[in-house]
């Protein structure tokens, strides 16, 4: 008796178990991960129709989809340079899914039949930041100061979670404002994170998806690949910027002196008039100061020496007034202008009026960080 329930056991599903034809593999908290097949996600897009496609992004295309029981989700299809193996896919997976935070865009699991790569998540009614803050065509929410405070220090928090307390430590990568969801309350979401390992370190692949991405990278990032939580920090220091000035990091429309954010609010830190660059839509005095506040931790955040950046925890606490802000430890952030420089001292005077897309390479880097800057400027003048 004993050893028939020993082979009846043997023949059963595992709960960590993950089977799809011949192919079976254990994943340890798979049980948690739900799989959709692509039958069912099919149906949800109907048949992945280009009137239900909401977006299209470095990993692939993104589709609004309605699942049977009702619910409404965004369907990441992974393009065809993200196919990993089955079993290293649904591992990395399961960590991801388990990492859930009120700040974090949520995944509910995937797909992965023959070569698709799909990933399902909930669906976030109010966009990106990038297009609603700061894209050309105007959103009909209002930026109120409240509201902004509330997505920086829901960003923060999101950040702050994913360093330091989520199972394992995670590295965004890749904080801008396109990665910023909004819900039907204007509570913000991170999405993408972790995602950077779902996909071979493919030179095309990053190409292309760190061309809109320049004016967030850390110098240390743009010139020797380097990434760390401190280049996340850099990168949240300029999206923090965005939010309060409500501008895009970079603008080539704008006279040289003006083009980049970061060198805007330095220059304007150093004359004691960073109340300039705050969007003009706040105009409340006591907002205002509180706007110069972010503004300062913007700055702390951007420095130029990696370890001169707070931790995210920290910035949270600032944020919301838990820890004043050290204006002493304020020193010059790292500019994308003396990136410029080091690139081509020449270039960057006053008088430049050039078009940005000029190639870029940069001695210091690796191969594959090369070939991402040298996309980097023509992305920044199709943007604006
Ligand atoms: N969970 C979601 N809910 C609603 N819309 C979403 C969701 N996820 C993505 N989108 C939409 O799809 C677009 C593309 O998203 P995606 O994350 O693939 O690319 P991206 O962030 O614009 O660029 P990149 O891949 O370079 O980071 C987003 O800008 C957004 O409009």
């Amino acid at each position: 008796m004993t050893c028939f329930c020993h082979i009846f056991k043997r023949g059963k599903k595992r709960r960590n178990q993950f089977v799809q034809g011949d192919e079976v593999a254990d994943i340890s908290g798979i049980e948690n991960t739900r799989i959709y097949t692509y039958n069912e996600l099919s149906i949800a897009t109907e048949d992945f129709s280009p009137r239900n496609k909401i977006g299209e992004g470095g990993f692939g295309s993104v589709y609004m989809g309605k699942l049977a029981d009702g619910n409404k989700v965004a369907i990441k299809v992974l393009s065809s340079e993200s196919r990993q193996g089955v079993k290293e896919f649904l591992t990395e997976l399961t960590v991801i899914s388990s990492i859930v935070h009120d700040n974090l865009v949520k995944l509910y699991g995937c797909c992965v039949e023959a070569n698709n790569r799909i990933l399902v998540y909930g669906y976030l009614e109010n966009n990106s930041l990038a297009q609603t803050l700061l894209g050309k065509n105007a959103s009909n929410i209002q930026f109120s100061w409240k509201t902004r405070a509330k997505i920086s220090i829901g960003v923060a928090r999101g950040l702050a979670f994913l360093h330091e307390e989520a199972e394992p430590h995670i590295v965004h990568r890749d904080i801008k404002a396109s990665n910023i969801l909004l819900d039907k309350d204007l509570t913000p979401k991170i999405s993408d994170f972790g995602l950077a390992k779902l996909v071979p370190a493919n030179v095309t692949h990053v190409s292309t998806r760190v061309a809109g991405t320049m004016g967030y990278l850390a110098p240390e990032y743009a010139v020797r690949g380097q990434v760390t939580w401190k280049s996340d920090v850099y990168s949240f220091g300029v999206l923090l910027l965005e939010i309060v000035s409500g501008r895009c990091n970079t603008n080539t429309r704008l006279p040289f002196a003006e083009r980049f954010l970061l060198d805007r609010v330095w220059s304007l830190y150093e004359v004691c008039e960073l109340r300039e660059i705050v969007d003009m839509s706040i105009t409340d005095d006591m907002e205002i100061e509180e706007a110069c506040k972010f503004l300062k931790v913007g700055l702390l955040c951007t420095q130029d020496v990696s370890n001169l950046r707070p931790t995210m925890s920290t910035v949270v606490h600032m944020l919301t007034g838990e820890k004043d802000v050290d204006i002493q430890k304020i020193t010059k952030p790292g500019l994308i202008s003396d990136l410029m420089n080091f690139r081509n001292p020449k270039k960057t005077d006053e008088t430049n009026t050039s078009s940005s897309s000029e190639m870029a390479t940069f001695p210091a880097m690796s191969s594959e960080t090369t070939t991402y800057i040298s996309f980097t400027f023509t992305a920044i003048s199709e943007r604006d």
